[in-house]
């Protein structure tokens, strides 16, 4: 079974979000670190890209962060030995799939399977896209986590049938950011999904008090928080990882209060 899949077997999934090389190498490691240790279930990380359209502010400005640092593939690769060194948490990367073109995909398919890297999410390729990079991850055991959305319609199918590691569901349309509220709706796309898989689902786009998360871990397997996470570590910078140690634990309460609906 799929690393990642196995992941939420017992609980709810807290899947926070952070943005290599924001403010620094050594916090992010260190900040990485901490989720693991109060609760985090994997870890994704944002390989910084210069277009990202999937992105709101908040991730934008992180970003930005980072480019000041001449962040690149290759330093968030040693970012993740450091890691390594401290927490098998399974750790996903999020990124767009030019970064991973200009790397090649076998060199960073490859690259992900010594670091114990068990996914990667590409916003910007759409499922019908994802053959070049496919056999490159199959090689190497890399889960290509599928985004579904509330408008992917007739193609949530076909989606759904080929995920492995566990199936990234949007919330709503538009790009990441803290969201007030969530469509109802949010449900039936879940039980459509679960219609054609027992992939595992995680929630994520607008997340971020514990109530939010709690409520999702009702309509899906887990709950995935990126700009939440991002502003902690705006505005703490070097002293981030306590509060994120603090975030997290209230994270993981909320997320093991969750029963299941569906
Ligand atoms: O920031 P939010 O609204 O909590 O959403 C998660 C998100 O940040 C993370 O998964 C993500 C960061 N960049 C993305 C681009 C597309 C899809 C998802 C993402």
């Amino acid at each position: 079974m799929s690393n990642l899949k196995s992941v939420f077997k017992n609980r709810k999934a807290f899947i926070p979000f952070v943005v290599a090389d924001d403010p620094d190498f050594d916090t992010t490691v260190a900040n990485v670190v901490a989720l693991a240790n109060n609760g985090a279930d994997i870890v994704e990380i944002g390989i910084p890209f210069s277009d990202p359209v999937a992105d709101g502010p908040v991730i934008q400005a992180a970003d930005l962060r980072a480019f000041e640092n001449d962040v690149t593939p290759t330093k968030i690769f040693a970012m993740v030995a450091e890691i390594r060194k401290q927490t098998a948490i399974p750790i996903v990367f999020l990124t767009y799939l030019n970064i991973v073109f200009k790397y090649g995909y076998d060199a960073f398919c490859q690259k992900c399977q010594a670091l114990q890297i068990d996914g990667l999410v590409i916003p910007d390729m759409p499922y019908e896209s994802r053959t070049d990079l496919a056999p490159f991850a199959d090689k190497y055991n890399i889960d290509l986590i599928p985004l579904i959305t509330p408008t992917s319609g007739h193609r949530i199918e076909k989606i759904a049938q080929a995920a492995t590691g566990f199936i990234y569901v949007v919330s709503s349309l538009g790009i990441t950011g803290q969201r007030d509220s969530f469509d109802e709706k949010l449900t039936d796309l879940v039980t459509e999904i679960n219609k054609y898989t027992t992939i595992p689902t995680a929630i994520g786009f607008g997340i971020h008090t514990p109530e939010q998360a709690q409520h999702m871990a009702t309509i899906a397997d887990g709950a995935i928080i990126g700009s939440a996470i991002v502003d902690i570590v705006a505005q703490y910078k070097q002293d981030a990882p306590t509060h994120l140690a603090a975030y997290a634990q209230t994270m993981r309460q909320a997320l093991d209060n969750a029963t299941e609906k569906v």
